[in-house]
């Protein structure tokens, strides 16, 4: 077992324990936090698999839990869905002594997180992720938000839980596409700011991709530890958290624009081809080499996901560029990117112009 704590001078400090077995541990790791009841947020597939074992832990630890379920998805990510959520906390009667625990993958983390934030101001949460992607990235960081049809996460609060537990064992059912989109969010931490951790993950470490769970176990302690640094400096993204951005500017709007169909396109998968575009811009302004570029087509294509934009579909470049400028980075209308100076030298743009965002677009194959 592995404890990375998160701390930063403004927010109380938690733990990410990262270990086996862990789900069966989880009501003694939450007791001492569980003053009064939980409920259990999940999606109807992870209830299904992992919310018995989650509820026998808390019994077996003197925790009482409920359990809310809701569609398995992104489309979840929706007022529809937190208004439900909400209600459901107020119908069950929980107080602000109680504690929410998410359990399940990015969607369940952010709304559930988003409910704990908003119901009666601010309750408790624990992290549970049930996802590689949510173990590496979602659940650490207090980001939580659902989408609206402008954009991705656009309704949101900051929102740190009291605890995460990244049990390594849940990834065992976890479908493979899913296993490769959470990849997107690894290699995106190793091009952000460490190319010893991309040497290895294109080496040794690429079983993680195929699911071996030694390799996933490292993968995401390092993940933990590099998102963990970030978010202890720059809680609210004033400045370098941005950097944890890196493709999700392409990668949103694309997003968007396919209706959030995680069918069509994960949100790791997204993530993916936006690092491939947010390098080939990066060289384009002379600032990383076309071997740069190579390195990351090869090691994004080598999980089997998406480096060109006619994988994901057909996109007008205006449509993409409104969607961008929307996003949360944007100042007073332009556009913020996350470009690199090589691999591992990620840093923030402002002030992009929108124009050469625009030819890029035609470029890379979006229509004029
Ligand atoms: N808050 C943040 O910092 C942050 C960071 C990255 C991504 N996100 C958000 O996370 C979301 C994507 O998360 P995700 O990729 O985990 O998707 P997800 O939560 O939709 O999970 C993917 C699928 O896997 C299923 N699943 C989950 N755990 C399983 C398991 N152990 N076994 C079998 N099936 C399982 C789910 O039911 C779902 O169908 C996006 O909305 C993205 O915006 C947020
Ligand atoms: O934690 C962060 O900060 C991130 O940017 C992590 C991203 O992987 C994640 O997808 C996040 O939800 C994006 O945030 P947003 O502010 O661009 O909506
Ligand atoms: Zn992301």
């Amino acid at each position: 077992m592995t404890i990375i704590p998160v701390s930063g001078g403004a927010f109380a400090a938690y733990d990410v324990v990262v270990g086996r077995g862990l789900l069966a541990q989880a009501g003694a790791h939450i007791a001492p936090l569980a003053k009064g009841r939980t409920v259990i947020v999940t999606d109807e597939t992870v209830a299904g698999i992992h919310a018995q074992a989650l509820t026998a832990s808390l019994t077996a630890a003197g925790v009482t839990s409920e359990i809310v379920a809701v569609p398995a998805g992104e489309g979840s990510k929706s007022f529809a869905e937190l208004e439900r959520v909400l209600d459901r906390l107020l119908e069950i009667g929980l107080d602000r002594k109680d504690v929410v625990i998410a359990l399940g993958g990015g969607v369940v983390g952010d709304l559930a997180g988003l409910a704990a934030a908003l119901f009666m101001r601010g309750i408790d949460f624990v992290q549970i992720p049930t996802t590689l992607l949510a173990q590496v990235d979602s659940s650490v960081g207090g980001k939580t938000a659902i989408d609206t049809p402008r954009g991705k996460n656009l309704v949101g609060a900051f929102h740190q839980p009291r605890l995460v537990l990244a049990d390594i064992d849940v990834l065992a059912t976890l479908p493979e596409r899913q296993v490769r989109s959470g990849w997107a969010e690894v290699l995106k931490h190793g091009l952000i700011c460490d190319a010893a951790f991309i040497d290895w993950l294109a080496g040794e470490g690429a079983a993680g991709a195929r699911g071996d769970p030694a390799a996933l176990e490292r993968a995401v302690i390092r993940s933990v530890e590099i998102k963990s640094a970030v978010v202890g400096e720059d809680e609210k993204e004033a400045g370098r958290r941005a950097l944890l951005n890196l493709g999700h500017t392409f990668g949103h709007a694309i997003e968007t624009e396919v209706g959030f169909d995680e069918g069509a396109l994960a949100h790791g998968e997204a993530v993916a081809l936006g690092c491939c575009m947010a390098f080939r811009y990066s060289a384009g302004e002379d600032l990383c080499s076309a071997d740069d570029v190579a390195r990351v087509e090869t090691v994004v294509a080598a999980a089997r996901l998406p480096t060109r934009l006619d994988q994901a579909g057909s996109f007008a470049a205006d449509r993409l560029l409104a969607l961008m400028a929307g996003d949360k980075k944007a100042e007073g209308g332009a556009l913020t990117l996350i470009l690199a100076r090589g691999i591992g030298q990620a840093f923030v743009a402002k002030g992009v112009d929108a124009a050469k965002v625009r030819a890029f677009l035609i470029e890379e194959g979006a229509t004029a």
